[in-house]
C-alpha cells in the first residue's frame, strides 16, 4: 500500500502493561509508538495490559504520534482475543509478530479490515518472502526485529551488524519496490548513546525511515540521525537552484561541489526539502 510518508524517525516501543510508561509518551519526542502486547508483556499480564491500552487509548493525548499496537501471533493463546478487543480500540494500525507471509497479513486483515497492517520482519522465512508479504494491499510498514533474526539466524551480534546486513537489506528491496515504510530494529543497550548513533547512522545510510527504540533516552538520538542535517538541507536547495538554472537555458545536467546534478538528483534534493518541512512543522 504506498502511502505518503508521515514522520517515522523514532519508534517507541512501550509495554502496554506500563502505565507509567504510556503516560510519559504524551510528553515524549517520538514520532510513533508502538503499544506492545507481544514480548515487552509477561503471560500472566496480557489480560490487563489490553486493559490498561484501552484505557490510556480511549483518554488519548498522543496528538500526531502513528499509534500502532503489536499484537501476540496467532498461533499463540493469546492472539485471538488481542484482535478481538482491538475491534473495539482507538489506534493507527496494528503490528503483526513474526510476518512469514502474505496469508498471515490477510488474516488479520479480515479480522480487522479498516486497520492497516505492519509486519514485523523477524525470521529467515519473513525476509525471503518479504515481497510477498510487502505487496499485499493492507500492507503498510515493515518492522525489522533484529533480536529474533539474530536468534533464528544464530549470528552473533557485532557493532558492525555483518550477519544480518543481507536480511536488512532484502526487507528494504522489497519495501522500496512496493512503497511499504521500513523501520530498522532495536538497538538493545539503551545507555549505550554512541553505540546507538553509530547503528542509526547505518540505518539512514541503509535507507531505513526511522529507527525502533526501547527507551525515551534514545529518541533524541533517533531524531537527529534520521532528520535531514543543515548541511543536507543546503546542498538540497543549491541543487534544486542549479539544475533549474541549467534547465531553463537547456542543458540537462549541472555542476554542484563538482558534482553532477541531473533530474534524479532533484527528486531526492526535494524529498529532503519535504522532511525537513515536515519536521519543522511537526515542532511548531
Ligand atoms: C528497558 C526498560 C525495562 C528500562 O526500564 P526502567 O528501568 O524503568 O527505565 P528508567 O528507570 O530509566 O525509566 C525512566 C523513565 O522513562 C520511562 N520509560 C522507560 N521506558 C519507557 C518506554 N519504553 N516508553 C515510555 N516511557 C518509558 C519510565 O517509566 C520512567 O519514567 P518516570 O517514572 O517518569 O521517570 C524499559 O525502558 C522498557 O520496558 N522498555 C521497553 C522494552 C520493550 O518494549 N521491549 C519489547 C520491544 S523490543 C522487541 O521486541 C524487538 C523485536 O521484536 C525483535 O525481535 O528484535
Ligand atoms: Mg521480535
Amino acid at each position: 500500500m504506498p502511502v505518503e510518508t508521515s514522520l517515522t524517525r523514532s519508534v517507541l516501543y512501550i509495554p502496554a502493561s506500563k502505565e507509567r510508561a504510556l503516560e510519559k509518551a504524551r510528553g515524549l519526542e517520538t514520532d510513533a509508538i508502538i503499544f506492545d502486547l507481544e514480548d515487552a508483556v509477561a503471560p500472566d499480564e496480557k489480560e490487563t495490559a489490553r486493559a490498561v491500552l484501552r484505557k490510556a487509548l480511549t483518554q488519548g493525548g498522543y496528538g500526531s504520534r502513528l499509534r500502532i499496537v503489536r499484537i501476540n501471533g496467532a498461533e499463540t493463546e493469546w492472539g485471538k482475543a488481542d484482535i478481538e478487543a482491538l475491534k473495539t480500540m482507538d489506534f493507527d494500525a496494528v503490528l503483526l509478530p513474526k510476518v512469514e507471509s502474505a496469508a498471515d497479513i490477510s488474516n488479520v486483515n479480515s479480522a480487522l479490515p479498516d486497520v492497516p497492517v505492519w509486519a514485523m520482519i523477524e525470521t529467515p522465512k519473513g525476509i525471503l518472502h518479504a515481497e510477498e508479504i510487502a505487496v499485499h494491499p493492507a500492507l503498510e510498514g515493515f518492522v525489522m526485529g533484529t533480536n529474533d533474526l539474530a536468534k533464528e539466524l544464530r549470528c552473533r551480534f557485532r557493532a558492525d551488524r555483518l550477519p544480518l546486513i543481507g536480511a536488512l537489506q532484502s526487507a528494504l528491496l522489497a519495501a522500496r519496490a512496493h512503497g511499504v515504510i521500513a523501520i530498522d530494529g532495536v538497538y538493545n543497550a539503551f545507555k549505550d548513546d554512541a553505540g546507538l548513533a553509530l547503528e542509526c547512522e547505518q540505518g539512514r545510510d541503509l535507507g531505513f525511515d526511522g529507527k525502533t527504540l526501547i527507551h525515551p533516552a534514545q529518541l533524541a538520538t533517533a531524531n537527529r540521525v534520521f532528520s535531514p542535517s543543515a548541511a543536507e538541507v543546503d546542498l538540497a536547495n543549491r541543487q534544486i537552484e542549479a539544475y533549474e538554472t541549467a534547465e531553463a537555458v537547456g542543458q540537462g545536467v549541472a555542476v554542484v561541489d563538482g558534482k553532477i546534478v541531473e533530474n534524479l538528483h532533484v527528486v531526492t534534493a526535494r524529498q529532503v526539502l519535504s522532511q525537513a518541512k515536515a519536521i519543522a512543522e511537526a515542532q511548531e
